[in-house]
């Protein structure tokens, strides 16, 4: 490690345990400390024990913790495939370069999520994640949470983020579903496909991995209340555009080119203008087979976010347009007033090009040979150099790719981005570029390293530094632990006022030739002070070497200042804001040229965006509570299940993992301030928390001493089972703050649990009871009321009843009386016009199917004669012949008298066959008993009536049979 690293050293020195704050003794540890004797012998019986090594899940058990030792574990663990370990707060993931079937299957994250005490489990990237995932639902400060993944090219960075994501997809799968573009889809689904489209067009086989992601992402996982995926948004950094036009020697150009070379269809590529076979200059190693070649994949993927097919057309056609560019060149022109003219062979590539971009092949082509120069109002153009033509040409790619991409990172927010209301927390997947040390370096490693000092400085700061002045604060018996703070280094890149970012913008931004070899005399000049910067006196070329915390880095000088720049001629963004192709339209239509020449000192360089950018992200990290992994790559030739130990040990060393251990090893990772632990787990003990009562007292102090005791009792109560050691290392009270370790976190969380899920069951219960009750009062309510109606119905009922039996009753009696009376006069009248020798009239003959009882007949009526069918009927039986007999004879009387003929219920008795019908009974209630005398009846199928006249009735004698 660099020499020039600050070494932070605040009294170095051993805590082996003894102090004992308010009851809890803090756990020894066993810093770095000089090899000495007893040290190498503990250090010999540690690594005898070889066949126990691969057992350490946790690094901080490994005594004494020396480079040596946990790379020895760490190679024990890799040689018996066992990939994660625990590093205190951190979690080592080392490459397996192979896939391992089984390790991150459903059934795992199912487990991981289901263990009540997942840092029980063994170390698994789904206990950082499920870590993380708890840690939202337990809503201590800060409640967001950030995955931070880290290590060089290669190492696992882009997986392990994979993996978090398919993790948080799965447990905390909502049901929720987004539409875009006329597509419905889930909203994890669409989350984990912003991947293949992110990777496809921001990837890159390099030399130090095939898939190695060319910009940052940091990816923020949406929760609603209930901890369910509700969205996602994704925030990119600095993509390297120049990988465009420029490849190194064995490296690739993006993912997408070459998925579309090798996997459209023949009708595409005929559209794309790409036939079979043919070259493109920015499309190096095209032989080169990788598992990322997946066309179909991302267009299923594009398909899924909402890019519907017309869209893939635009992004497609304006791809190909780009490698038609790179098979631009210009020949040299014969002097400086004449336009460099196309090669012969390049002719069509730009006929093609124009076609494909949608613009005029003589404007872009006058685009890219001539300058337009401004001086003041007035304009001036001027031929460019072959030199100049070709920087033109790669600076229209770079445009228009760097554009695409955001368009595209753009679109993916718009398509999985929940509305601000229906999210409350978020967990963070932040995956950079590692750092990177090649060859030649250029300003894109600058920027690369950068990000990874910060990200260093972050964990320094946040983990080792702070932590350990927290706990020196705090009142808890401590001794530093020494760490490399990169604060210098990072002093030398973006302090100010003077600083290489800082000397980078101003050469930038002031307007002249920029000349290599004059700005490294100009760093060296100004930056010579800083222990960090150094430089090589016999080299050519013009340089710098920075010292990073990973290792030192020679960066090369020529063209950084222009890469910084990153001028864009306003010419090509006016010429792509008019082409047809509606989606550069899109992208161009509001931009206009950052750095054109004519902006001055106002420009946006490279570097100022990127600080920028990061500074926003530092932010974000700090109010966050990070989680940190560190990818480990296990050689540099990507090769399965190898283990060089030289390379290991760089990386451990490089992320001050030995320091980090000790930290871990004997401190309390969870920072909690009195008042919100009692707020929290107040409710463990049964009469809880004075501060909760509401009343503060005057005496902050006092207040502070209260709330510690009440911590203290508290915490008794959790560990009442647990021996002193175990108590002592599991938590421990400062002056304002409980310092908790994750086991202890986990114990009070599980204790609040129970007690919160035994409220509720309580709640539940009354709540259940009062239901109950209620549902009975109301049953009985009911009854009532409808025993009311009911008895209210049925006395209306009977009342009608009543009025209607006595009308029936009055009438009934008026009418039998009436029919009496008749009856009676009838037959006087009858009797007196026997006598007399006259025809009485007739009285009609009831019918009536219940018993009939016919009394007086108060008026008089007229008897006429007999009906036809009676008189047959009754006729004697000398005519018989003519009239019909027995049962005919029967019928036809009851015919004539208009009796229904229901079987049984009447009787017809004819006692006088030479009279007629001599009675008609109704049976069984009562019968009609019709006596004729002399005569047979007539009329007597008329109804009585009082106007009724009845004649020729001799006789009728009716009476009551019941
Ligand atoms: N856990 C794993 N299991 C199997 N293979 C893995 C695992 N992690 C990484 N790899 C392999 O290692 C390769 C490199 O990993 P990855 O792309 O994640 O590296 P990185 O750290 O993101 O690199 P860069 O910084 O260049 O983007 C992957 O393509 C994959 O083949």
């Amino acid at each position: 490690m660099s020499s020039a690293t600050d070494q932070r050293n605040v009294g170095v020195g051993l805590n082996h345990g003894g102090a004992t704050v308010k009851g809890f003794v803090q756990k020894a540890c066993s810093p770095d400390r000089p090899l000495n004797d007893s040290l190498e012998g503990e250090l010999q019986a540690f690594l005898t024990n070889e066949d126990q090594l691969h057992t350490y899940d946790d690094l901080t058990k490994v005594n004494p913790v020396t480079p040596t030792t946990v790379l020895k574990c760490l190679q024990a663990r890799y040689s018996v495939k066992v990939f994660y370990t625990n590093a205190g707060c951190t979690l080592v993931a080392l490459n397996p370069f192979q896939p391992i079937p089984d390790l991150y299957s459903l059934d795992v994250m199912k487990e991981y999520h289901c263990a009540p005490q997942p840092q029980e489990s063994k170390p698994h990237i789904f206990i950082v994640a499920e870590e993380a995932y708890r840690n939202v639902q337990g809503q201590v400060e800060p409640v967001n949470q950030s995955l931070v993944v880290s290590g060089e090219s290669g190492a696992g960075k882009t997986w392990t983020s994979r993996c978090l994501m398919k993790y948080y997809a799965t447990v905390a799968a909502s049901s929720s579903v987004v539409k875009s573009q006329g597509t419905v889809e889930r909203i994890e689904k669409r989350v984990l496909d912003s991947n293949p489209i992110m990777e496809a067009f921001g990837n890159a086989c390099t030399l130090r991995n095939n898939n190695s992601s060319r910009f940052g992402k940091y990816i923020q996982l949406q929760l609603d209340r209930c901890q369910m995926l509700v969205g996602a948004s994704v925030q990119t950094y600095l993509l390297e555009k120049t990988r465009v036009a420029c490849q190194l020697a064995n490296e690739r150009n993006f993912h997408i080119f070459y998925q579309m070379m090798k996997g459209a269809t023949e009708e595409q590529k005929k559209e794309w203008m790409m036939p079979q076979g043919q070259h493109f200059a920015w499309l190096p190693n095209v032989e080169k087979t990788i598992e990322e070649d997946c066309f179909q994949e991302t267009v299923e993927a594009m398909v899924h976010l909402g890019i519907d097919t017309e869209r893939q057309r635009q992004i497609f056609r304006i791809l190909a347009g780009i490698l038609q560019l790179g098979n631009v060149n210009f020949c040299s022109s014969a002097d400086e007033s004449h336009l460099c003219n196309l090669e012969e062979q390049s002719k069509e590539s730009m006929q093609r090009a124009a076609e494909l971009l949608l613009v005029p092949a003589v404007e872009l082509q006058s685009c890219l040979t001539v300058r337009m120069l401004k001086a003041g109002k007035q304009s001036v153009l001027k031929p460019c150099s072959q030199a100049e033509c070709s920087v033109r040409r790669d600076c229209l790619a770079k445009t228009i790719y760097a554009q695409l991409f955001e368009w595209l990172v753009t679109f993916i927010n718009n398509s999985i981005c929940a509305d601000q209301s229906t999210w409350c927390n978020f967990i963070g997947v932040l995956d950079v570029y590692g750092f990177e040390c090649f060859q030649i370096n250029n300003l894109e490693q600058l920027c690369i390293n950068y990000a990874n000092e910060k990200l260093q400085q972050h964990f320094v700061a946040h983990y080792l530094r702070a932590q350990q002045e927290e706990y020196v604060s705090e009142g808890l018996e401590w001794s530093f632990v020494k760490y490399q703070d990169n604060q210098r280094c990072l002093d030398l890149l973006e302090g100010s006022p003077i600083s290489v970012f800082s000397l980078l913008n101003e050469e930038s931004r002031l307007n002249r030739a920029s000349d290599a070899q004059t700005f490294r005399i100009r760093l060296e000049k100004e930056l010579c002070d800083n222990a960090n910067i150094s430089w090589d006196k016999f080299s050519k070329e013009p340089h710098f070497t920075v010292a990073h915390y990973a290792g030192k880095v020679n960066y090369q000088i020529q063209g950084m200042v222009e890469k910084n720049k990153d001028p864009v001629p306003p010419e090509l963004i006016g010429l792509l804001q008019k082409a047809d192709n509606p989606l550069l339209q899109q992208i161009f239509a509001d931009k206009e040229s950052d750095n054109s020449p004519t902006k001055g000192l106002s420009k946006v360089t490279v570097v100022s965006k990127f600080k920028n950018s990061l500074e926003s992200l530092m932010k974000i990290l700090h109010n966050t509570t990070p989680h940190y992994t560190r990818c480990i790559k296990p050689n540099p030739d990507c090769k399965p299940l190898t283990f060089k130990k030289e390379e290991v040990i760089m990386q451990l060393e490089a992320c001050g993992i030995v320091e980090t251990i000790h930290i871990s090893a004997a401190g309390f990772p969870i920072r909690i301030p009195f008042k919100s632990f009692i707020q929290r787990y107040g409710l463990i003990r049964p009469k809880y928390s004075k501060l909760n009562s509401g009343t503060p007292s005057v005496d902050a102090e006092a207040d502070s001493v209260d709330a510690s005791q009440e911590v203290e009792e508290l915490l008794r109560m959790v560990l009442q089972y647990q021996t002193f050691e175990k108590q002592s290392s599991l938590v421990h009270c400062g002056r304002t703050k409980v310092f908790l370790t994750q086991l202890m976190l986990d114990l009070l969380e599980g204790q609040r649990g129970k007690i919160l899920s035994q409220c509720a069951f309580s709640i539940q219960c009354c709540w259940l009871r009062f239901q109950r009750r209620r549902r009975h009062v109301r049953q009985q309510s009911a009854t009532l009321i409808q025993a009311a109606v009911r008895s209210w119905l049925v006395r209306k009922q009977v009342k009608r009843w009543n009025r209607a039996a006595s009308v029936i009753q009055s009438t009934w009696r008026k009418w039998t009386a009436a029919l009496k009376s008749l009856a009676e006069a009838e037959l006087d009248d009858a009797k007196d016009m026997v006598e007399e020798e006259e025809i009485p009239p007739l009285n009609p003959v009831i019918r009536e199917r219940g018993s009939v009882q016919l009394s007086s007949i108060p008026e008089p009526v007229t008897v006429r004669g007999w009906p036809m069918g009676l008189a047959l009927a009754s006729a004697p039986s000398i005519t018989v012949s003519l009239t019909a007999t027995g049962f005919q004879k029967m019928m036809s009387v009851m015919a004539s008298l208009n009796l229904p003929s229901r079987k049984g219920e009447y009787k017809v008795e004819t006692n006088q066959y030479t009279q007629g019908v001599a009675s008609i009974r109704a049976q069984p209630k009562g019968s009609v008993k019709l006596h004729c005398q002399r005569s047979p009846l007539l009329y007597a199928d008329r109804k009585p009536g009082k106007k009724t006249e009845v004649t020729g009735f001799n006789e009728i004698l009716l009476e009551k049979t019941l």
